[in-house]
């Protein structure tokens, strides 16, 4: 390691080695489960699972509903690495931290990942307990200059330019809508705008008013430094966010939101995402399951 913040290539291959001598999967997909959504990796079969505590270059989560475990196993055949817990800026982790299992991810041979989150919604159309489909973000952290692509680019991983139109792959969104009709959930199923902030503070009435009025259909505090790291090393992305709560745009509102109530609303729909994420996986194209 270079310095406090900056993560070498060793350093990552260091932490996929460990783990590849601890397990004999290989997976190809990778699921990050957002706040309360750590029950995801539960459908997984023929489980390895460790303590990020135990996993050699691994940051610690510290937030309630964030486990802290990375579990690999099977889900309809096909082999997983699943991260109940996963890192926010506002737990003081640099960026190079909070999207570190990422670039581990893909040494282990992963090419798709799976990003959920619990987020507050903004449309006027949605609803607590709606399933939104990420279309796009904007990453707000990102467009003030913290991205977790900053410093010197590796190579290894991609390209110093990434281009990031079309980041959520459009035929994984399409077969996901296509399961909800299936499922006969379609009526709570949104595709949309999410939008990262840094938190850890929910929105001021004025913040929401003005991400209201910049299209952003749902706000957290997680995902896009993930997926822009995920991206730039060339992985397949899908994201869902579960609205957990309705942002509150008017001085005439005197709801509050708090993380106990997102938790509530994640455990609610927890079902749901787990059979959507499950069968989503299982229709997904994936080159080689075995290796
Ligand atoms: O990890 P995610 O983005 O799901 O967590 C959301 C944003 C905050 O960390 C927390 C607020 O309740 O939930
Ligand atoms: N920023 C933000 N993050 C959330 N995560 C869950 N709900 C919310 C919210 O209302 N705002």
């Amino acid at each position: 390691m270079h310095s406090k913040d900056q993560i070498c290539h060793e350093d990552y291959q260091r932490t996929a080695d460990w783990l590849l001598s601890q397990t004999q999967h290989r997976p190809k997909v990778a699921i990050i489960c957002g706040s309360g959504l750590g029950m995801l990796a539960d459908a997984l079969k023929c489980q390895d699972s460790f303590k990020y505590s135990d996993i050699p270059g691994f940051p610690q989560s510290t937030v309630k509903g964030h486990a802290g475990r990375l579990v690999f196993g099977e889900l309809k055949g096909k082999t997983c690495v699943c991260m109940q817990g996963r890192f926010h800026m506002y737990e003081g982790h640099s960026l190079s931290k909070v999207t570190f299992p990422v670039r581990v991810f893909k040494l282990l041979g992963v090419d798709t990942l799976i990003v959920t989150n619990a987020a507050g919604s903004l449309a006027d159309s949605y609803s607590c307990g709606d399933i939104m489909i990420i279309r796009d973000h904007i990453n707000f952290p990102g467009l003030a200059g913290l991205n977790p692509l900053n410093g010197p680019n590796d190579d290894k991983f991609g390209t110093r330019f990434p281009p990031m139109s079309g980041v959520y792959d459009k035929s994984l969104r399409k077969m996901a809508f296509d399961i909800c009709k299936s499922m006969g959930v379609s009526q709570y199923v949104q595709e949309g705008v999410y939008c990262m902030v840094g938190g850890p503070n929910f929105e001021t009435v004025a913040e929401a008013r003005l991400l209201h009025r910049l299209g952003v259909d749902a706000v957290g505090m997680s995902t896009a430094p993930e997926v822009l790291v995920a991206s730039h090393c060339g992985m397949r992305v899908f994201g869902l966010s579960l609205i957990t709560n309705k942002v509150v745009k008017s001085y005439e509102d005197n709801e509050t939101v708090n993380h106990e109530a997102v938790l509530e609303v994640s455990k609610m729909r927890s079902e749901t995402l787990q059979v959507l994420v499950t069968e989503l996986i299982s229709q997904m194209d994936i080159n080689n399951n075995t290796a």
